[in-house]
């Protein structure tokens, strides 16, 4: 297993086979990045995030948001949610992450992880209304925690730690091929805020 550490170079795939993975490390100073964590905490929507898993209703501690340029209406685990339109906070952000990355998104998934107790379980971000193969950049906000894959065949696993004011972007068949996650930590006691820039497509809007 591999853990990578600082400085970032965006131009190498941390993944061996089967996707790519690019960690920009931090895009913006700690100025920037503390307020960027305090305007999330204050003004996003944020909700406890809801599953139907074998027909029974479950909500998650971690919270969630949907934001993006249209109401566009996404299903996930059986639940569908109407994005939010982009607040001029959340599209400066976008507008800085398609810049880095040359890429667009019409979309962002949030999260809110209170401390190192909640976290999210190996997935892989194949939902059919997401542009195939189309790229995901996820910034991040707050305690710096482990982000790992595992390949679906070979369990080959990749960690590295998610710095404050960090981009990630993950493209090509990654989510064919590699599942993610964020583990739990008992070493965490502060919140960490997440965002996937995402493209939906086939909306019908
Ligand atoms: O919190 C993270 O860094 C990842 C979130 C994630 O994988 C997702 O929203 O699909
Ligand atoms: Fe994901």
């Amino acid at each position: 297993m591999e853990l990578f550490e600082y400085p970032a170079d965006c131009n190498r795939n941390l993944l061996p086979y089967g996707g790519s993975v690019h960690y920009y490390g931090k895009i913006m100073d700690k100025t920037g990045a503390d307020r960027y964590l305090q305007y999330l905490l204050a003004e996003i929507a944020w909700e406890h995030d809801q599953a139907v898993i074998f027909g029974r209703k479950l909500v998650t501690k971690r919270k969630v948001a949907w934001y993006g340029s249209m109401p566009f209406e996404y299903t996930y685990s059986n639940i569908t949610k109407v994005a939010l339109l982009w607040t001029p906070e959340l599209l400066a952000l976008k507008d800085s992450v398609e810049q880095l990355t040359g890429e667009a998104y019409n979309s962002c998934l949030l999260n809110l992880y209170h401390n190192g107790s909640e976290g999210m379980a190996w997935h892989s971000d194949g939902e059919s209304d997401l542009k195939k193969e189309g790229a995901i950049a996820s910034l991040s906000f707050g305690a710096e925690r482990k982000f790992a894959f595992k390949h679906k065949q070979t369990k080959e696993k990749i960690e590295l730690v998610l710095a404050h004011g960090s981009l990630l972007v993950m493209k090509g068949a990654t989510q064919t091929h590699w599942l993610h996650r964020l583990p739990p930590t008992t070493r965490i006691h502060t919140p960490r805020i997440n965002l996937t820039f995402r493209t939906i497509e086939n909306h019908l809007l």
